[in-house]
């Protein structure tokens, strides 16, 4: 099986860099090309990887056609691509937000083609990613099948209702950042107080990694958690009284409001 990727910037790089760890093809077969010779061949002699001339190239050699390109440039794109797309009928799987399965298929003007929507993060490098799959209702149960594979291979996927990808585009494919700022000012106030940044920034980031992996494993919610770490009378308590003085869970709903709002708009 061959897949190919049309762009190669970061989602594409994270999904690309994640298919080689788990050894999921031949890296060979994996194909990219993206508008900036800069970004793809360099990345592709670096991981062995099949660099194309161009997106046509991609569609009429790989079986899962991979669409990672800026979202207001993923229907000029596919629009461009129609011929190879009908001749060829890949499975074409596109990452962009905002970006519906019906515009998706308006634009590939091929009524047959297998179309899946996927939402990744970033984190699907490192086999621990989240990602959100949608497919549209021509696309056969077994195509769709081979991409809920792939992505499996990279961390958890869950099937989504497509009118629920905004929001799971904020908590999934944007959150990566915003938990990135929370261990960054965790590890910030570790300097304040005299810590090595570095050393810092490993506390934080294993201590976040433990409190998800508690929260994934355990029977109990979070709030049950935290309840866990605050002693009666303890510095717990006393921090997150402070926390939420300062509105933190208010901060974190907006900044997720924020980024549906934008998503929407889109
Ligand atoms: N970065 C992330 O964490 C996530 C990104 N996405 C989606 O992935 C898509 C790409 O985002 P990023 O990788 O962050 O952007 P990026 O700016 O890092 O990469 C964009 C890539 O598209 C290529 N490109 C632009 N025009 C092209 C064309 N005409 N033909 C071929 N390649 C072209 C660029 O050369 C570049 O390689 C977006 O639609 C975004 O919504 C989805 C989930 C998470
Ligand atoms: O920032 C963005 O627009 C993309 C979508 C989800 C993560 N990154």
């Amino acid at each position: 099986m061959k897949i190919g990727f049309i762009g190669a910037g970061h989602m594409a790089q994270a999904i690309m860099i994640g298919l080689c760890k788990q050894k999921y093809v031949a890296t060979a077969d994996i194909l990219v090309h993206s508008a900036h010779e800069t970004s793809y061949q360099p990345f592709a002699a670096e991981h062995g990887l099949t660099a194309a001339t161009s997106n046509a190239e991609i569609v009429k050699q790989a079986d899962i056609v991979i669409l990672a390109v800026p979202a207001a440039q993923t229907l000029d794109i596919v629009a461009s691509l129609q011929d190879e797309l009908a001749s060829h009928e890949p499975i074409l799987v596109s990452v962009a937000g905002g970006i519906s399965l019906a515009q998706l298929q308006e634009n590939s003007d091929s009524t047959g083609l297998s179309i899946v929507r996927a939402m990744p993060n970033v984190n699907v490098a490192i086999g621990q990613g989240m990602t959100a799959l949608v497919t549209s209702p021509i696309t056969p149960a077994a195509d769709f099948a081979q991409v809920e594979q792939l992505f499996q291979a990279l961390g958890d996927t869950t099937p989504l209702a497509e009118k629920d990808f905004a929001t799971f585009s904020a908590l999934a494919g944007s959150a990566p950042a915003y938990a990135y700022l929370f261990i960054d000012s965790l590890a910030r106030a570790g300097v304040k107080y005299g810590l090595d940044k570095e050393i810092a920034t490993k506390i934080a980031a294993q201590t976040v990694l433990g409190s998800a992996a508690n929260v994934a494993e355990s029977s109990t919610n979070p709030w049950g958690l935290i309840d866990q770490v605050s002693s009666p009378g303890g510095t717990t308590v006393a921090g997150l009284l402070a926390m939420e003085e300062a509105g933190l869970m208010t901060a974190v709903v907006k900044g997720i409001d924020a980024t549906i709002a934008k998503e929407n708009a889109e």
